[in-house]
């Protein structure tokens, strides 16, 4: 089963404009972890006092989920963790050339041996150590096995692959993760960016090469386009990976509405999984198949999510639609009397741009009757 790390709360919380306080962070940690959440990224102690209150606070809840701050790969950003009394640290290092060079003036043995101390501090103290490579996509795939080769010498436990930019394909991807799975180091955690959409896809395709973890925020909530989403994540893992994985609809409802509110964002109401509009079939044809079968045109059960089903009366709906709202309210009607009303129906939806409610169907049904 592929093991979430979740960084709502640190990558997450990066995305503009975004700032949790300590009780929306509280509240989700909590959801995170009902929703069954492996390991949580809960921020970053460099930033400070305040930040790293929050961050024993966390702890402080005793969740099952293992919690882990996120650190440059410096002595005095450990230190901060090792004071918020953490038990897992993600050392984070730049990989590729433009990186190095932005922060290391390309000095990269000076990286390297920076790296190497502090893997071995925290080592020292205990911790888990994940090795964060940020912009591994725009890195040398021999680089990152140097990288790796130390980590595992000194006794990292997991490699974070970072498409920082958001720059991979699923093919590429793959690639990239096989190879370096091959070389039997360290287990890999996939951390992928949206920016051109394909986050998810992407974190999929290096589980698929053999990563053993991902990197998920709820909604895809991160930097500029943001990350692959928990939800979608989760929910793709569950029903296309045949993880043994327990989601509870109520308990994602919560978590996303906690999220998006925190955040400051709404949610799209064709989002996968989660938006309002998933389970409205208003196509006559769709809403036809979905009468006849539940499972005709949705690849699970809307309660699975706690999600409504719907047959809106709208442009595409067929008789089939008309004739089910009109048993809804008492009238039984035959399917070819029907075939008069779509003309006036798709006339009213398209100049006003919202579907018919019953009781406008009923009195458009009357018309039709009288005439
Ligand atoms: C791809 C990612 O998401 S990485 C995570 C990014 N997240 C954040 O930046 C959010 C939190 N950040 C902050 O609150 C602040 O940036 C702090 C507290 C971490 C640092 O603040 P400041 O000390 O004022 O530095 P500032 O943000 O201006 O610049 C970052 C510094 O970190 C250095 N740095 C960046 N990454 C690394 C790294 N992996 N290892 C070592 N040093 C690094 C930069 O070179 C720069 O150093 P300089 O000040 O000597 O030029
Ligand atoms: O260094 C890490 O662990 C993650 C950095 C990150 O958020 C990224 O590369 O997008």
């Amino acid at each position: 089963m592929a093991f979430i790390n979740d960084t709502t709360l640190r990558d997450g919380e990066q995305a503009p404009y975004v700032a949790f306080n300590t009780a929306e962070k509280i509240a989700i940690a909590r959801a995170l972890d009902a929703c069954g959440a492996d390991e949580l990224e809960i921020g970053i102690p460099a930033m400070g006092t305040r930040e790293q209150e929050d961050i024993r606070e966390l702890l402080a809840l005793g969740l099952g989920a293992r919690m882990m701050t996120w650190n440059r790969a410096t002595m005095r950003d450990l230190e901060a963790s090792l004071e918020c009394g953490v038990p897992a640290v993600d050392l984070s290092i730049p990989v590729s050339d433009i990186l190095i060079d932005v922060k290391f003036g390309g000095d990269k043995e000076r990286m390297l041996s920076q790296l190497e101390a502090v893997i071995l501090a925290a080592k020292r103290e205990g911790l888990y150590v994940c090795i964060g490579a940020e912009d591994s996509s725009r890195a040398d795939l021999s680089f990152i096995a140097e990288v790796m080769q130390l980590g595992h010498a000194l006794g990292a436990d997991r490699f974070r692959y970072c498409d920082t930019v958001g720059i991979l394909t699923p093919t590429r991807t793959y690639e990239a993760i096989k190879a370096l799975v091959s070389l039997n180091l360290l287990p890999i955690e996939m951390h992928t960016h949206n920016d051109f959409g394909l986050a998810n896809a992407n974190a999929l395709s290096g589980l698929d090469a053999g990563a053993q973890s991902v990197n998920t925020t709820v909604i895809g909530l991160g930097e500029r386009a943001g990350n692959a989403s928990f939800e979608q994540i989760s929910m793709a893992l569950k029903h296309l990976y045949g993880d043994a994985r327990h989601i509870d609809a109520m308990q994602m409802r919560s978590l996303i509405a906690i999220v998006a509110e925190a955040a400051g964002v709404t949610i799209a109401p064709n989002a996968p999984i989660i938006g309002e509009r998933l389970f409205a079939h208003e196509s006559g044809i769709h809403a036809d198949g979905m009468m006849k079968n539940s499972r005709a045109y949705e690849p699970f059960d809307a309660e699975e999510v706690g999600g409504l089903r719907a047959f809106p009366i709208g442009k595409h709906s067929g008789t089939g639609t008309v004739m089910y709202h009109l048993k809804q309210l008492g009238i039984t009607a035959e399917k070819s009397a029907l075939h008069s009303l779509l003309p006036r129906i798709r006339e009213i939806v398209t100049s006003r741009k919202q579907v018919l409610d019953d009781m406008e169907l009923v009195s458009l049904y009357r018309q039709s009757q009288c005439s």
